[in-house]
């Protein structure tokens, strides 16, 4: 290697915070979220204070209200704000909100607090906050490089979040001061919260000059020359712009059940402390242990798994979610649940820092801020749904106890019951959300863990998706796959389709000398292992000369086996691991998998009989051999119906090609309908 190639191996690409402008608003960012815990803390407490003598009701009342207020403007003005981060200049938008929000905040105290205004002052400063954020969102990606938009957003959501104990303890100290600075100054007596507001306002106020002196961020996003669409327009384009996009549908439901189950928790999180008999001691350390969880996600889970997808990644974070949940609500153990609770936080926080960072990567510039903003609205309208919603739940289901011989051996009461509810949501959620938008498609999800877990590379991502289509024919021996796959080439080549009809092992020139190896009577004694990865050595060429090529230029790709021949003869019938061999033909593939998979489910004894020839080497195994492969098989496609079609092989060739016909009609992008096929009918000289 040159001494050049050395040093430029060496040098360490710089931290996204070496980035002077994402510096200042990074800075702005942690300022103002430092300030909106403070925010929530003092407003709730005082709310509390405010309403004390009225009695416990009232005062629940009055706190509960806070949050109401505090998340109603996200449903009325959500989408609106996220399309002035688009449309507007994003700067002045940011500006404005710190110093709208500086000024509302510091009324509170200055008014003399009283809870009318309190609620109205904090109804707009959370109306202002939906427009400072989805500006603030659909700017990072203005000033950090693509490949250092994850780093960006994992140190935006640790500020979001790891201000939230900073802020409880300033809180803390704060209201002591408070008490002390009464007994100097007069005007601090008997108000607790005013420092803790007036420093609040102090953070917007500080947030406000770093944002004026930020000269980096671009000004108005949509080109101001051509039409630009009306406001409510942009909204609804953004609305349906999620709901057409499958990754940003997907990533919106996972995000949508993670915050549903959030919400169950923290709706519930203080009754149950108390009744595995902790106090708010308790309850502030499973506080503090979903923002510890969260924030370890948030850094380590992406670094632990680089090699999986960001999107199995996203949807495994919520399926485990809900199942730690789930131990949550069945382990009375208030140690346990601390542990777990951390557990929970930091699978929320995977999810989170992939969800916002997908978003921000394949979501263009023009509609970034509504998407952040539309997804913000959602996580609160649910968030609020839930919190008001599940302690009643609770309440309603009461307290039930499990006895034996009247002895009290379980007790399950309505906050056990919420909280496996939410368990439930997530782990369905976690799941829709994979189906959804999982990018590797019969694939297992284990095969890729592992491979993740060990550092390696499943498969190569990134890549431009081939434009043609490919369907492959399984079945066992005798099943008819060779007729069918010729019979389906010739019927799409009359259709005008660019045909290649090819088979495994030996569609390649080492695949000739590979299927000579595997299949010839006298190499008995091969070892399972060989015998499998002989037949993925096989794939791996047909796949890289022959299939892909042909995929890339569109053409239609039919293979007489594939992957589940291996699953099923070297899986099943030689009894290698399925995952194991499943892993090695990932590897070999780069994870290609058919757009449809036609299972010609033949029955070993029928497809034998109908061979001709002497028996190859595995076409000679025992009966219960071939059994087992077509058990396999049929397992297969059970698993995922959607991309399979089994047709049974003891009809007639021409009810099976019927069958397959009008599957594969299904899939083609501009098919000849049955009626004008069977008036033009085929030619019989291709047929021949
Ligand atoms: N539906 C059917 N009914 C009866 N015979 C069939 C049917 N389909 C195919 N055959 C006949 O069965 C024999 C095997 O068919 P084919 O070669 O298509 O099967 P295959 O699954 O490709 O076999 P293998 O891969 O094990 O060599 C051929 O003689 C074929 O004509
Ligand atoms: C791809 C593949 C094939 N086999 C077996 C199955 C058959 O016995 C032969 C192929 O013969 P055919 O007449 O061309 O169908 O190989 C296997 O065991 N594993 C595989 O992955």
């Amino acid at each position: 290697m040159t001494s050049h190639g050395r040093s430029t191996a060496r040098r360490k690409p710089p931290h996204v915070l070496a980035n002077a402008p994402f510096r200042k608003l990074w800075t702005a960012m942690s300022v103002c979220s430092l300030g909106d815990w403070l925010n929530l803390l003092a407003l709730t407490a005082l709310a509390g204070n405010l309403t004390a003598a009225e009695g416990y009701k009232t005062q629940s009342l009055a706190i509960g209200g806070v949050f109401v207020v505090k998340m109603l403007p996200a449903i009325v003005l959500g989408p609106l704000a996220g399309a002035f981060a688009d449309r507007f200049d994003r700067r002045l938008t940011m500006f404005t909100a710190d110093l709208l929000r500086f000024a509302l905040v510091l009324s509170i105290p200055l008014t003399g607090a009283n809870y009318s205004w309190l609620i109205i002052a904090t109804f707009m400063v959370e109306c202002v906050n939906l427009f400072w954020v989805p500006a603030k969102d659909a700017t990072v990606p203005n000033l950090v490089p693509k490949e250092r938009l994850e780093e960006a957003n994992q140190l935006n959501l640790l500020v979001t979040y790891g201000t939230a104990p900073v802020a409880a303890l300033l809180f803390s100290v704060l209201s002591v001061a408070d008490d002390a600075l009464g007994t100097v100054v007069p005007y601090f007596e008997d108000r607790d919260t005013y420092l803790a507001l007036i420093i609040n306002a102090l953070a917007y106020l500080v947030s406000a000059f770093l944002i004026f002196t930020l000269r980096d961020i671009p000004g108005n996003h949509v080109d101001g020359t051509a039409a630009t669409p009306s406001v409510l327009r942009q909204i609804f384009e953004g609305w349906r712009f999620i709901g057409a996009d499958r990754l940003i549908r997907g990533l919106v439901i996972g995000m949508l059940g993670a915050f549903a189950a959030g919400g169950a928790v923290v709706g519930v999180a203080k009754i149950y402390v108390q009744a595995l008999g902790g106090g708010d001691a308790a309850y502030g350390v499973v506080f503090g242990a979903v923002f510890v969880g969260m924030a370890s996600g948030m850094f380590f889970g992406p670094r632990l798994l680089r090699e999986l997808s960001r999107r199995r990644l996203f949807g495994l974070s919520i399926v485990t979610a809900g199942f730690v949940l789930a131990a949550i609500a069945l382990i009375h153990n208030l140690v346990i649940v601390a542990l777990l609770t951390v557990a929970l936080g930091a699978c929320a926080g995977i999810a989170w820092i992939i969800g916002y960072t997908m978003i921000g990567l394949e979501v263009e510039d023009g509609l970034r801020g509504r998407t952040f903003s539309f997804l913000q609205s959602l996580a609160r309208v649910t968030l609020l749904l839930v919190v008001a919603v599940v302690p009643t739940l609770a309440g309603l289901f009461g307290e039930r106890v499990i006895r034996i011989e009247q002895e009290p051996v379980y007790r399950f009461d309505g906050s056990n019951l919420v909280l496996l509810v939410g368990a439930l949501l997530a782990v369905a959620v976690g799941l829709l959300a994979l189906r959804q938008m999982d990018d590797r498609r019969g694939v297992p999800i284990v095969t890729d863990l592992i491979a993740a877990f060990r550092g390696e590379r499943p498969a190569p991502e990134g890549t431009e998706p081939p434009r043609g289509m490919f369907i492959a024919f399984e079945g066992g021996e005798g099943s008819g796959k060779t007729t069918q796959s010729r019979l389906l080439a010739i019927w799409l080549r009359d259709q005008g389709f660019d045909v290649v009809q090819t088979r495994e092992p030996g569609s390649t020139k080492v695949g000739m000398r590979l299927r000579a190896i595997l299949l010839d009577a006298v190499h008995q004694g091969l070892s399972a292992r060989s015998e499998a990865l002989l037949y993925a050595a096989d794939r791996a060429e047909h796949v890289e000369k022959v299939i892909l090529p042909a995929l890339y230029r569109g053409a239609m790709v039919i293979s007489d086996r594939y992957v589940d021949s291996s699953l099923a003869y070297q899986g099943a019938g030689r009894s290698l691991k399925p995952e194991e061999v499943a892993r090695i033909n990932a590897w070999a593939t780069g994870g290609l998998v058919p757009d449809l998979t036609v299972l010609i489910d033949t029955p070993p004894s029928v497809g034998l009989t109908r061979l001709g020839g002497a028996a190859d080497r595995i076409e000679s195994e025992p009966l219960e051999f071939h059994e087992r492969v077509r058990r396999e098989f049929r397992a297969l496609a059970t698993a995922d119906p959607g991309r399979y079609l089994v047709v049974d092989g003891t009809l007639t060739q021409e009810e099976i090609s019927g069958a397959i016909h009008d599957r594969v009609r299904e899939i083609l992008p501009d098919p000849v309908p049955r009626e004008s096929e069977d008036i033009t009918g085929t030619m019989p000289a291709i047929r021949d």
